[in-house]
């Protein structure tokens, strides 16, 4: 398959990028990285998400943060929901759009939400109408679509029935997730052509981390099945509080490296998604996991000093 011309990046780092720092982010900072990557040109950033602060305190301030970051046209700023709690209270604070997050692994579904999948499913139904009932976008999610941090490979017929539920439920988009970053191009693929018989492509998104470094190559392998849409986290940031051992999402600087040198447009400003991700990585103290940004400031400090 030829491929396309364009991609969608969602940017996720502002919600799952900081929801496992462990010392609590300042909500200006937060504000300001989620503004810093609108004026980068990413069309989604996912800014927060509105579940139990006692299970995921960072994401405490969700709706002074939703309240006050300043909204560019054309932009999506979607927020987790996994109950109607958490949506009445988003769609108080102004969401538009919404997220829900089930997943393909009973124990994972267990440890993130408490409950089983098909009380997940359940749980969600009333939270989709709600939604559609005032005209707001929901995209779906399905975490461990090829492997569990408790169960091990999970089938990818079980990463299809969730996406489908979810699909058929009213999700625009259904993103997969491989939370912990186990997938490689072949078991990826075997996956995707499992959801795709489900769901059409055009709606499903690739949600990689980099655990063992097969992110990036798990996108090339997604873009030559026909998919167009790629969650990623500025600078690498990231990993689920109840995944262990998973790291951070694929960084958004190497996903629009490979694409700009793929000649696909992504409508990203480079410099200014580096700038993004300096300023949140020089609030956390800590050095990029994007390759391609370590190289281009590298380059960049070489060619200035
Ligand atoms: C789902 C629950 C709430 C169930 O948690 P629970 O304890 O079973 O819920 P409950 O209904 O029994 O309520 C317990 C308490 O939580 C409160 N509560 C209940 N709901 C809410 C809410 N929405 N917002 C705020 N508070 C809430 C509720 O009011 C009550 O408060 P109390 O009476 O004890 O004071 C909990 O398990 C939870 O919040 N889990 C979220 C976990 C999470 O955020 N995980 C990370 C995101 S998923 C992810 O990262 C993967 C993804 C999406 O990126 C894709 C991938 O990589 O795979």
């Amino acid at each position: 398959m030829s491929l396309p011309r364009s991609v969608k990046i969602v940017e996720v780092g502002p919600r799952d990028g900081l929801q496992n720092e462990k010392q609590l982010v300042p909500t200006a900072v937060k504000v300001e990285l989620i503004e810093r990557l609108a004026d980068a040109g990413l069309p989604a950033v996912e800014a927060t998400s509105f579940v139990s602060p006692k299970w995921v305190p960072q994401m405490g301030d969700n709706a002074e943060v939703m309240r006050t970051i300043r909204r560019k046209d054309g932009v999506a700023y979607p927020v987790l929901v996994p109950n109607l709690k958490g949506f009445d209270a988003a769609v108080e604070a102004g969401a538009t759009e919404v997220a829900i997050f089930g997943a393909a692994s009973e124990a994972f579904s267990q440890k993130n939400i408490n409950c089983s999948i098909a009380e997940s499913l359940k749980r969600f139904e009333p939270v989709v109408s709600a939604a559609l009932a005032l005209d707001l976008k929901v995209r779906g999610y399905v975490s461990c679509v090829v492997g569990c941090p408790y169960e091990g490979a999970v089938a990818p017929q079980k990463a299809a029935e969730v996406a489908q539920r979810l699909f058929e439920m009213g999700c625009y988009e259904v993103s997969l997730g491989d939370t912990i970053g186990v997938g490689n191009p072949a078991s990826v693929q075997r996956m995707i052509e499992a959801c795709a018989r489900q769901v059409p492509m055009a709606r499903l998104a690739g949600h990689y981390h980099d655990t063992y470094g097969m992110a990036i190559a798990n996108i090339y392998a997604s873009l030559q099945l026909g998919m167009r849409v790629f969650d990623s986290s500025v600078a690498g940031l990231g990993g689920c509080p109840y995944a262990a051992g998973a790291s951070g999402n694929v960084a958004t600087e190497d996903v629009v490296y490979l694409l700009n040198g793929l000649g696909i447009d992504t409508g990203i400003d480079m410099d200014k998604l580096l700038a993004a991700g300096q300023f949140i990585l020089q609030h956390l103290g800590r050095e990029p996991a994007a390759k391609a940004a370590r190289a281009l400031l590298a380059k960049r400090g070489a060619a200035t000093a």
